[in-house]
C-alpha cells in the first residue's frame, strides 16, 4: 500500500517544525555515561513521553532498576513504551530507538555548542550531538505520528514502542523488560517484526538496510602501585611505574595492522568464501568513501573488500584512553600511581561476551606475569553484547526495500553494521521476529565524534521513508 501523498507534502510542509523539535531534543544532554548528567537522561525519558501522549500514544514509563557506575549506584533511566492501535488485522510492529547520546564537548574540537542545533549556514546539516545517533532517527517516527494524529488518518499497521536511555552504555536492565514484555499478555505480545532506526548508510549516497551487527565486549585493566603519584625527579628508575606496565600490556593487544594478539579471537571467525566476498564488492562503497568519511588517506588496505569486511564481518580491537594517566598541557613530571586502560572488541558470531572474556583474561594475566613487575593488576570485563544476523530476504526487509525505491528511487545497499545495539538480538531470540535496521543517516555523520551531524535531507526524506515503510509492511 503506497503511503498517502497528503502525508509526503505534510512532512515537507513541516520540516521546520520537525527541525524545532529535534532542537529541543538536542538541548538536553543526555549522557547515559557521566554520573552527573543521568538526572538529563530522565529528564529526556519524560520530554519523549510527553512528546508520544501528545501524539496519541497510550505510554508507560518502565523502572529498570539500579546499577553501579564509576563506583556510584546510580537509576537507571526509564524505559519508554507506547503503543498504538489494536486491529487484529493489521501487522503490529515494534519500533526501538535509544534517547541517550555519547558525550561531548566543546573542548573535544567541536565547531559549535554540542547541545545546540546548529543548522550550518550553506549546505543546511543539522549539527548537535544526538543529531544522527539516535534522537534525529527516534524523532522521525514522532514526524510520523504527527500525521496521522493531526489529520487524525489511522495508522497502517498497529505500533508498540521501546525507547530506551541506556543504549550507549550497555542496555543495563533491558534484556529483562523484553522478556518481561514478550510474554503473553506482555506489552510486546502480538509483535510481528521489529523495526530499529539506529544506524547510518554506508556512504553519503545510497540508502541501506542492514541485517548484522557485530557484537562488543569492553574491558577495564588496572594498574597499581604507589599509594600516590610520584615525582619522575625522585622516583624514575627507582620503582616499577604502572603507566609503563599498562602500556606494555596495551600494546600486545593488537597490531597496527588490526590482527588481534589475543590468541584464539581471530580464529574463532571462518574465513569468508569466494561468494561472500562477492557480497561486499557489489556494495557502493570506495576507499575514497572512508578517507572523505575519516578525514585522511588511512585505511588499512587499498582494496575495498577488505576494509568492508573490516568492519563487517571481523572483529576488531580498538584502544580507548587510560584514566589517571596525566594528559593536560605543559610538562608535568608526574609517575601517575593507579592508571586503568580502556578497551573494546566488536565481535562477530560465533564470538560472544562468554567466550571471549575469559581469552582476553587470561592473556593479560599471562603477559602481566611475564613483565616481572611488583605492581598489581586487575582486569575487568565491563558490558557486552552479541552479535546479530538477520535473514534479508524477510517481508519485513522487502518492505522497507520497496519504501526505499519508493522514497529515493533507487534499492538500497544491504550492509551488515560495525556497530553494537545489544539489544537487537533479544528482540529477535525473545520475540521470535524478524528485525531490520533502518538508517537514517550517512556514513559520515560523525556519530560518536566531534561535529555530529544529520543532513537535512536525511532527516526529512527519512521521516517519509519511516512512514513509508509502514504502508509498505500493510499490503
Ligand atoms: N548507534 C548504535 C551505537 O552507537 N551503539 C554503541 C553501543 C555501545 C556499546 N558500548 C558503548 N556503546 C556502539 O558503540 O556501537
Ligand atoms: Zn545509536
Ligand atoms: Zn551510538
Amino acid at each position: 500500500m503506497p503511503a498517502p501523498s497528503d502525508f509526503l507534502q505534510f512532512v515537507d510542509q513541516n520540516a521546520d517544525a520537525f527541525i524545532q523539535r529535534l532542537a529541543e531534543a538536542v538541548a538536553i544532554p543526555s549522557i547515559s555515561c557521566e554520573v552527573p548528567r543521568r538526572p538529563d537522561v530522565v529528564k529526556m525519558a519524560h520530554w519523549l513521553d510527553g512528546q508520544l501522549k501528545a501524539l496519541g500514544v497510550e505510554t508507560q514509563l518502565r523502572d529498570l532498576g539500579t546499577h553501579v557506575m564509576d563506583g556510584v549506584e546510580l537509576g537507571i533511566p526509564p524505559a519508554v513504551l507506547g503503543r498504538i492501535g489494536n486491529d487484529p488485522k493489521k501487522k503490529t510492529v515494534l519500533l526501538y530507538g535509544h534517547f541517550d547520546v555519547q558525550p561531548a564537548s566543546k573542548s573535544d574540537g567541536w565547531n559549535t555548542d554540542p547541545f545546540t542545533l546548529t543548522i550550518h549556514p550553506t549546505n543546511g546539516q543539522l549539527i548537535g550531538r544526538g543529531s544522527s545517533d539516535d534522537k534525529g532517527p527516534v524523532l522521525g517516527w514522532l514526524n510520523v505520528l504527527q500525521y496521522h494524529h493531526q489529520n487524525k488518518k489511522e495508522l497502517p499497521v498497529n505500533l508498540r514502542m521501546c525507547f530506551e536511555g541506556m543504549e550507549e552504555t550497555g542496555s543495563e536492565g533491558l534484556d529483562d523488560l523484553v522478556v518481561k514484555e514478550g510474554a503473553k499478555g506482555g506489552w510486546f505480545d502480538g509483535v510481528d517484526c521489529v523495526c530499529i532506526s539506529d544506524n547510518y548508510w554506508l556512504n553519503t549516497r545510497t540508502p541501506a538496510l542492514t541485517y548484522g551487527l557485530r557484537g562488543i565486549a569492553y574491558y577495564k585493566v588496572n594498574v597499581s602501585g604507589p599509594t600516590r603519584d610520584l615525582h619522575s625527579g625522585v622516583f624514575g628508575r627507582m620503582v616499577h611505574e604502572p603507566m609503563t606496565d599498562l602500556i606494555q600490556i596495551m600494546s600486545k593487544l593488537v597490531d597496527t595492522t588490526g590482527q588481534i594478539l589475543v590468541p584464539g579471537v581471530d580464529d574463532m571467525v571462518s574465513v569468508a568464501s569466494e561468494e561472500e566476498k562477492s557480497l561486499y564488492e557489489q556494495l557502493d562503497y570506495s576507499i575514497a568513501d572512508v578517507e572523505e568519511s575519516v578525514g585522511a588517506p588511512i585505511t588499512l588496505s587499498d582494496d575495498k573488500t577488505t576494509v568492508l569486511m573490516g568492519r563487517m564481518r571481523s572483529p576488531s580491537l580498538s584502544l580507548h584512553g587510560i584514566e589517571g594517566a596525566f594528559y593536560g598541557s605543559g610538562g608535568k613530571t608526574v609517575i601517575p600511581a593507579n592508571v586503568t586502560g580502556k578497551f573494546s572488541i566488536r565481535l562477530v558470531p560465533p564470538q560472544t561476551p562468554e567466550n571471549v572474556n575469559p581469552l582476553v583474561v587470561s592473556y593479560i594475566e599471562s603477559e602481566f606475569a611475564k613483565l616481572k613487575t611488583k605492581n598489581k593488576l586487575s582486569v575487568e570485563a565491563m558490558h557486552g553484547g552479541r552479535p546479530w544476523i538477520a535473514d534479508h530476504k524477510h517481508w519485513n526487509f522487502e518492505a522497507a526495500k520497496r519504501a526505499t525505491e519508493a522514497v529515493y528511487g533507487r534499492s538500497p545497499d544491504l550492509t551488515r553494521e560495525g556497530g553494537s545495539i545489544p539489544v537487537t538480538l533479544t528482540f529477535a531470540e525473545t520475540l521470535g521476529v524478524n528485525v531490520l535496521l533502518l538508517p537514517m543517516g550517512r556514513g559520515d555523520d560523525g556519530a560518536h565524534s566531534t561535529n555530529e551531524k544529520l543532513d537535512r535531507s536525511n532527516f526529512i526524506e527519512g521521516t517519509k521513508l519511516l512512514g513509508t515503510y509502514l504502508y509498505e509492511l500493510a499490503q
